[in-house]
């Protein structure tokens, strides 16, 4: 299979910069080298992928429903282990990754309904024996970081999807990651919020130098937050292609509603279109 690399060309110029923080020298924090998923009932999840993520990085799954993102992400949480090839991390395989620290958000805030807002921020913090005094500080910094800091005796029924989304993302800040992965965290939040989060993201991203991995099916999600795309296509799950947002850091609204988002959004609609086209034809 032939993987594409686009790089768009576009009408005006624009520096063909990654993120700031993005050191495409270093080694790699993610090396995904020909992993392939097949599950026990025989299920084709994902054809081999061969993917590097450098430090600073944000790359984003984007795919159809099936395609293998969630797959993908798991196998490097190490959640799921590939049926063939291999992920590293920071150069060592997942499990005995050192180099960094790693964190997952889920697309559900998955939250403790009887703890208050900080007792669930602390849970990893007390999981690894983490003394009361440093976790409490580091769940302060955390909630301040989200924008919580005032709601952190609150239970998470008193708050809205977006506020117990950032206390899921809070939680795993509260870790101190290098690497954050985050499957599809705002999918299920209203189109106005999930903007909100998605720009308040990209500045935590900056602030904390975070290396992303982030899976969505939403194009306008993509292109806003990504220095990479990773365009998947299903029956079976596959990369088709990988398209660098060429945009500098720091994004904001006007981005949405240039010309160069309206390009890129156009090309990812087309190769998901083309894809879809594809794995229909084939069968
Ligand atoms: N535990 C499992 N056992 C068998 N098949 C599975 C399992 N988990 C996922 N699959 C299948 O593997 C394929 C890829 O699933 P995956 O959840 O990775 O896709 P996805 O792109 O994340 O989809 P979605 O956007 O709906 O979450 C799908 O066909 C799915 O039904």
């Amino acid at each position: 299979m032939t993987l594409a690399k686009t790089s768009l060309s576009l009408a005006y110029p624009t520096p063909a910069d990654l993120p700031a923080s993005a050191d495409p020298h270093a080694a790699p924090v993610v090396e995904i080298l020909s992993a392939e998923k097949t599950y026990d009932n025989g299920t084709r999840a994902l054809l081999p992928v061969d993917l590097k993520i450098a430090r600073g990085e944000f790359v984003t799954l984007l795919g159809p429903s099936g395609c293998g993102k969630s797959t993908l992400l798991k196998m490097i949480a190490g959640l799921l282990e590939p049926t063939d090839g291999r992920i590293l991390l920071w150069r060592h395989p997942v499990q005995q990754a050192t180099g960094g620290k790693m964190a997952f958000v889920f697309q559900s805030p998955t939250l403790m309904p009887w703890a208050s807002v900080q007792t669930n921020v602390r849970l990893p913090l007390d999981l690894a024996g983490v003394p009361r005094a440093e976790a409490d500080a580091r769940v302060a910094d955390a909630l301040a970081l989200v924008g919580l800091a005032k709601f952190h005796k609150a239970l998470p029924r008193a708050l809205s999807g977006g506020m117990q989304m950032r206390v899921s993302i809070a939680r795993a800040l509260a870790t101190d990651p290098d690497l954050l992965l985050m499957d599809e965290p705002f999918g299920a939040l209203d189109e106005i919020t999930r903007h909100k989060l998605d720009s308040d993201l990209l500045e935590l991203q900056s602030r904390k130098n975070l290396t992303v991995a982030f899976v969505t099916h939403s194009i306008h999600e993509a292109v806003f937050l990504s220095s990479r795309v990773v365009v998947m296509a299903a029956r079976p799950g596959r990369v088709v292609e990988t398209l660098d947002i060429e945009e500098p850091y720091p994004r904001n609204i006007d981005f949405t509603t240039s010309t160069t988002f309206a390009r890129y959004a156009r090309h990812l609609q087309h190769s998901l279109l083309k894809a879809s086209v594809d794995t229909e034809e084939a069968h």
